[in-house]
């Protein structure tokens, strides 16, 4: 599959249909363990709250699989976890994308609130990849609106990454809490989410992976919305260092140090609606803290791959949950 594109491996059956197949091999225990491996690495390169999403079951016992293995999870982490609900993620092999927005509708989505209703899992947000060949604007509306009315949930979608279907004018007007990706958002798709109050989700792993477009992460901060950024983790961009994304973010979308130091903590948090608690050092907030060793604070920026040298102390609610060896 050298030289094809994201959509053409997918097509293939490769991609997220690949993962999706070796998700469904592994037990919980393994799924478990790798978790567990991934959140610690996480932790070491200084994350202590993150959105996790399932999106790999497409099926409703394999995303309720992946939550539980969500749920257990947060058990055995300092890093506050915040899951999302991703079972439209892609579109099952044999159906249409209408058929699998109705699974998700009638089947998925009341399966997943019974089950956290009854404490099984955890679910705080709903997703959707609203692209070209997988779901339409009008589906995503369909599975929000259902996902709002049946739990309640936060809504943080996929849009506007590789083709221009205005998602991210969706998600504002629909005032979802967030939007990730946003690579070919439009003019109207800005104007959009100020107003929405919807938390733009950049994510320059995956922009430079792709080799897609920057998203106009300038033009969105001086038309006044929130730009958060995201390491994306997953098959396709295996980064779990914040600092590195936090780099990329400087080079790739001309953010300043401290811009991308506040789109990577407070407005990181605004987009799961925990800027209350995450995301700065206030009285009242959670003392979740780095302590590096560097002249400077934006050495953790500037140092590209650095990070497990220069982060020495990592602060979860005011206790020190890692330790550099020396
Ligand atoms: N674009 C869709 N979802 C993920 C990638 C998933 C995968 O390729 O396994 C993303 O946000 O980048």
């Amino acid at each position: 599959m050298a030289g094809a594109s994201y959509m053409e491996v997918q097509k293939a059956g490769g991609g997220i249909h690949y993962t999706v197949a070796k998700t469904k091999e592994a037990s919980e225990e393994e799924l478990l363990d790798l978790l567990q491996d991934r959140l610690d690495r996480m932790l070491r390169a200084g994350t202590t709250l993150a959105e996790v999403k399932s999106g790999y079951g497409l099926t409703t016992e394999g995303e309720l699989k992946l939550l539980r293995v969500l749920h257990q999870g947060a058990s055995r982490t300092p890093i506050t976890l915040v899951p999302t609900f991703l079972g439209a993620h892609a579109v099952p092999p044999g159906l249409e994308p209408e058929a699998a927005t109705r699974l998700v509708i009638e089947e998925q989505l009341p399966a997943v609130v019974a089950a956290r209703n009854r404490g099984e899992i955890s679910v705080s947000c709903v997703d959707v990849f609203c692209e070209a060949g997988v779901f339409s604007v009008d589906q995503t509306k369909r599975i929000v609106a259902e996902a709002r009315k049946l739990g309640d949930l936060m809504v943080n979608v996929h849009v506007d990454e590789l083709a221009k279907l205005d998602g991210a004018k969706m998600a504002g007007e629909l005032q979802a809490e967030a939007a990730s990706h946003c690579e070919e958002v439009s003019a109207a798709g800005i104007s959009a989410m100020r107003t929405g109050g919807t938390v733009a989700v950049l994510l320059p792993t995956t922009q430079m992976l792709l080799r897609l477009p920057a998203p106009p992460a300038r033009d969105m901060i001086k038309q006044g919305v929130i730009v958060a950024l995201g390491s994306d983790f997953n098959p396709n961009a295996f980064c779990l260092s914040m600092a590195t994304v936090l780099h990329l973010a400087c080079v790739l979308l001309r953010l300043s140090p401290a811009e991308a130091l506040t789109a990577a903590t407070l407005n990181a948090a605004h987009s799961v609606r925990r800027s209350h608690l995450h995301g700065a050092l206030q009285p009242g907030m959670r003392a979740d803290m780095l302590l590096i060793q560097a002249p400077r604070w934006e050495h953790l920026v500037y140092q590209l791959g650095e990070h497990h040298h220069l982060i020495h102390h990592v602060v979860c609610s005011g206790r020190v949950v890692y330790t550099k060896k020396e």
